[in-house]
């Protein structure tokens, strides 16, 4: 469902994102991307999101090619992909709800689906009770949550989430891995980058990528 040839991805000012990267993903993996800061992985997110393009080597995301030219095969893709980005992206002077909802916007899903779909979304990740508060009365965590809700709501097949552990605390961190983890299924994928090493290892059954100066330097399997 993702695979990757010799992917590389050189920025306009001559800056290696990627070089050389070979992947293969399979349907309802988890999936945890390491590596130290400025390595790649949002580079990486950004590839499969279609919002970058590779400067070489062929890429294929839940059977869509990405390249620059096919605008229309990459908008479809994104409206299957549920991503959570670092900065949230949460619209200020909206409440959850009404943030959640606007996530589902472009779907092809009726105004009543899209409430239900939305506060149900909002249920799954504990903030009913705040459905209705302005995000900007939220707390970090909460306002994560909300950016949660806003990705799952979708239905998505593939869900991407950029250091989503970023400024919580330990507790929070898990809570917040715990949770995208829980969308996993056999026919979701979720790919989560993170810094957060020690708390990540030892999940059965996960694929982890570890990128280092633009190139995967190491990928195993936990076993099940
Ligand atoms: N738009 C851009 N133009 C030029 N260089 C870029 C651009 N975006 C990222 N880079 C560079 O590409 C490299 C990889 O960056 P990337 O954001 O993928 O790293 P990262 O592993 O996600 O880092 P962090 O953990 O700090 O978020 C870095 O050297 C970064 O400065």
């Amino acid at each position: 469902m993702i695979e990757a040839k010799d992917v590389s991805l050189i920025y306009s000012d001559g800056t290696i994102g990627l070089k050389n990267v070979n992947l293969e993903i399979i349907k309802g993996s988890m999936v945890y991307i390491t590596g130290p800061s400025g390595s790649g992985k949002t580079s990486l997110l950004k590839l499969l999101m279609g919002m970058e393009f590779p400067t070489s080597g062929v890429l294929n995301v839940l059977g869509q090619a990405i390249k620059k030219e096919d605008t229309s095969g990459i908008l479809k893709l994104r409206q299957r992909m549920g991503p959570v980005f670092q900065e949230f992206k949460l619209i200020k002077g909206r409440t959850a709800v009404e943030n959640v909802m606007l996530g589902m916007r472009f779907l092809n899903f009726t105004y009543n689906q899209i409430k239900e779909d939305s506060i149900s979304a909002l249920k799954e990740v504990g903030l009913f009770h705040k459905a209705q508060s302005l995000v900007e009365n939220l707390s970090y965590g909460e306002c994560q949550r909300v950016a949660i809700a806003r990705a799952v709501a979708r239905r998505p097949e593939l869900i991407l989430a950029d250091e989503p552990t970023g400024n919580l605390d330990t507790d929070n961190a898990v809570k917040i891995l715990n949770l995208l983890a829980s969308f996993k299924n056999d026919s979701r994928t979720v790919i989560i980058t993170t810094h957060a090493t020690h708390l990540i290892e030892g999940k059965k059954g996960a694929m982890y990528i570890r990128i280092s100066e633009g190139s995967i330097h190491c990928e195993r399997l936990e076993e099940a």
